[in-house]
C-alpha cells in the first residue's frame, strides 16, 4: 500500500513567487516601475509580527517595494484611517493589508470598508466580495486563493466533486466556497450549528478545514481517497512543553485515509503569502494599465 500524497505548501509557494518575481523583473525593465505592498500593524500580537515580518522579507525577495506601518496598540481608530487614506491616495502603493484581528477599540469592519477597492489585497472589502460571488474580476482572498491552487496540484480538474467547506467565516470559509463553486464543486458550507457533521464531512471528495480548533477533524470522518485542504494554524503546547503548530485537521489519522492532505506547517500558510503577492501584481496592473506582457 502506497501512503497519501502529502501536498508540499512550501514548494509550490515557491513556484508562485518565482513567477512573481519574473513578473516584477519584466514590469521593471519594460515600465521603469515596481509594484508596492504596504501591512499595518497595529498592537504587538507576537504571531502577526511573525507573519508582518515574513511578508516583508518575501515582498523585497520578489523585487517589489515593502512599506510597513508599525503602530502602536493604542492608536485611535481616526489615526488609523487616517493612514488608510494616505496610503489609498499613494501612487507607489499598489496594495494595503491591514493585519488582523484589530485592537478591540477599533471597529475592524469600518477599517476593512475603507481600503480603496482597487489596492484590497485581502480582497475583504464588499465590492470585492459582491465581485468574487457574481464572477466579476477581483482581488480574491490569499488564503483560499492558495488553498484552491493546492488542491488543483494533486487534482487538476475539480468539477463536479462534492466539496465540503468546515468553517464560514469571511476571511476563509466563505470565500472559499465561492471559489470552488467557480470550480464547478457542489458545495456544502459546515459550521457550528451543522448536525451530525461527521457524516457530512464523510461525503467529501474534497474536505476543507477552517475552524479554529487544534485537529477537530479526524481520520473517521474522512471518506478513503479524499483530498484534505488543512487551513488551520493553532499554536498548542506539545508532550515537551514546548509550543508546536497544528492544524483543524488530526494529520496523524487522517493521513491514513486521505489521498492527499496539506500538512501543518508548509501547506496553506506559505500558500497564503505567495498569493498575497500576486495580489499585489494583479493590483498593479489594474490600477496603471501596465503589465508584465505588454
Ligand atoms: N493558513 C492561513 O494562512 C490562515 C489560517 N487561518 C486559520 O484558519 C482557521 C480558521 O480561521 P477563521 O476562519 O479566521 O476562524 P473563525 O473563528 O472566524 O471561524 C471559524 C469557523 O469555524 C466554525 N466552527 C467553530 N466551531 C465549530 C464546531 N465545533 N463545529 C463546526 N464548525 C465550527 C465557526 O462556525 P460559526 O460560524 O457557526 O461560529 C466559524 O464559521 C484558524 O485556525 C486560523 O488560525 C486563518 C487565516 C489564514
Ligand atoms: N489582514 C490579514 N490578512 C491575512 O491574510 C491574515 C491576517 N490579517 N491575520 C492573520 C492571518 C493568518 N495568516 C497567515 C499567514 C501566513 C502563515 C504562514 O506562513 N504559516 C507558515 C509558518 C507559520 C509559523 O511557523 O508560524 C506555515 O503554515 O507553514 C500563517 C498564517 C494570515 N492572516
Amino acid at each position: 500500500m502506497t501512503g497519501p500524497r502529502i501536498i508540499d505548501g512550501k514548494a509550490v509557494a515557491a513556484e508562485v513567487r518565482a513567477e512573481m518575481a519574473k513578473k516584477v523583473a519584466a514590469i521593471k525593465s519594460k515600465h521603469g516601475q515596481v509594484p508596492g505592498l504596504a501591512v499595518v500593524l497595529v498592537g504587538e500580537d507576537p504571531a502577526s509580527k511573525v507573519y508582518v515580518r515574513n511578508k516583508g522579507a518575501q515582498t523585497v525577495e520578489v523585487g517589489m517595494n515593502s512599506i510597513e506601518h508599525k503602530l502602536s496598540a493604542e492608536t485611535s481608530q481616526d489615526e488609523l484611517l487616517a493612514l488608510v487614506d494616505t496610503l489609498n491616495k499613494d501612487p507607489q502603493v499598489n496594495g494595503i493589508l491591514v493585519q488582523l484581528p484589530l485592537p478591540k477599540h477599533i471597529d475592524a469592519e469600518l477599517v476593512l470598508n475603507t481600503i480603496d477597492p482597487i489596492k484590497d489585497v485581502d480582497g475583504f472589502h464588499p465590492v470585492n466580495v459582491g465581485r468574487l460571488w457574481i464572477g466579476e474580476r477581483a482581488l480574491v482572498p490569499c488564503t483560499p486563493t492558495g488553498s484552491v491552487i493546492l488542491a488543483k496540484s494533486v487534482a487538476p480538474n475539480l468539477s463536479g466533486m462534492d466539496a465540503v467547506v468546515v468553517g464560514r467565516s469571511n476571511i476563509v470559509g466563505k470565500p472559499m466556497a465561492a471559489l470552488l463553486l467557480r470550480e464547478n464543486c457542489t458545495v456544502t458550507i459546515a459550521h457550528s450549528r451543522t448536525r451530525d457533521i461527521e457524516n457530512v464531512v464523510k461525503k467529501a471528495d474534497l474536505v476543507v478545514a477552517a475552524v479554529g480548533i487544534p485537529e477537530f477533524v479526524r481520520g473517521d470522518w474522512i471518506k478513503p481517497g479524499a483530498i484534505v485542504i488543512d487551513v488551520g494554524i493553532n499554536r498548542i503546547e506539545g508532550p515537551d512543553g514546548k509550543g508546536r503548530l497544528v492544524g483543524d485537521v488530526n494529520f496523524a489519522e487522517a493521513s491514513k485515509v486521505a489521498g492527499a492532505i496539506t500538512p501543518v506547517p508548509g501547506g496553506v500558510g506559505p500558500m497564503t503569502i505567495a498569493c498575497l503577492l500576486k495580489n499585489t501584481v494583479e493590483a498593479f496592473e489594474m490600477q496603471t494599465g501596465l503589465s508584465a506582457d505588454a
